[in-house]
């Protein structure tokens, strides 16, 4: 029996948030920006108030990513444990920012890290989840090769949540990538399978498919964007919803 239940006009129960992590960065050269961890945190905080429970994964990117590390030299299994690892710094600086705004906040983690997370468990996420939690599941999907988009479309599913939103450096979804087209156009709703087929590059191909198959909608929206989390929750599109 859930402790947080959702207002009847409420849309969603429960989403799987997906932060960028490079978004982390703001206007600085590496690190986390505070004024953005704080921001999000308080957005995030006030969705789950509002009745819906939240589960967050955040990437690494504004740290390391495997695939930058393997272009210069470096091991790609060890690259991308180095990536995971650094999810998990972003999801503890996450933790910190939703305890200090009042929340309750449990890190699980895909990699055993005993004294700095709980191993993720679905089961337990779930549980965390119902008693008015926010879950922040770290390192990605504890496999390398894959990417926290992948690791938020999994978690989405497997944590049963009705809604994945991805929180990114971009208003949407568009017919070509908005940073290196400035004539490119955005698209409010999309089918999986045209996403799919026009190889939009938002959001990786594996994570793509896991929810066109799992009928999980995708929410894309701009993390800078103060209030467009909420927005989109109440079913607001101030982005792009892909839905099957
Ligand atoms: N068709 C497209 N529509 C929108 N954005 C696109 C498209 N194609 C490519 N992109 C790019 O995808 C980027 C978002 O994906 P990316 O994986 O780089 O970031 P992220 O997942 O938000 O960050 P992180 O990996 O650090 O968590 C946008 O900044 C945009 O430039
Ligand atoms: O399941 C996963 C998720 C991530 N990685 C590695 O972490 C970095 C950072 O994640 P981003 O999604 O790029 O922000 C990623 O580049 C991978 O190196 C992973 O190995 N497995």
């Amino acid at each position: 029996m859930s402790s947080t239940p959702a207002s009847p006009e409420l849309r969603f129960r429960r989403i799987l948030l997906k932060l960028s992590g490079e978004a982390l960065l703001g206007n600085q050269d590496s690190g986390i920006d505070p004024e953005i961890l704080y921001r999000v945190a308080s957005e995030a905080i006030a969705v789950q108030r509002s009745g819906v429970q939240v589960a967050i994964v955040i990437g690494g990117g504004n740290l390391f990513r495997g695939a930058g590390l393997a272009e210069k030299g470096m091991d790609r299994v060890r690259g991308d444990q180095m990536g995971m690892l650094a999810t998990v710094m972003n999801s503890l600086a996450m933790q910190d920012a939703l305890e200090k705004l009042g929340a309750n906040c449990r890190v699980l983690t895909a990699l055993g890290i005993d004294q700095v997370g709980e191993r993720y468990s679905a089961h337990q996420a779930r549980r965390y989840l119902e008693q008015g939690d926010i879950v922040i599941c770290a390192a990605g999907s504890g496999n390398p090769f894959f990417t926290t988009d992948t690791a938020a479309s999994l978690r989405g599913v497997e944590l049963q949540c009705d809604l994945l939103l991805k929180a990114t450096k971009v208003d949407g979804i568009y017919d070509a990538d908005p940073k290196k087209n400035p004539t490119a156009k955005r698209f409010d709703r999309l089918s999986f399978e045209d996403a799919i087929q026009r190889q939009l590059g938002v959001m990786d191909l594996t994570a793509m498919v896991m929810c066109r198959d799992n009928k999980l909608p995708l929410g894309v929206f701009d993390m800078f964007a103060p209030g467009a989390l909420a927005a989109m929750v109440r079913g607001e599109i101030v982005g792009t919803l892909v839905e099957v």
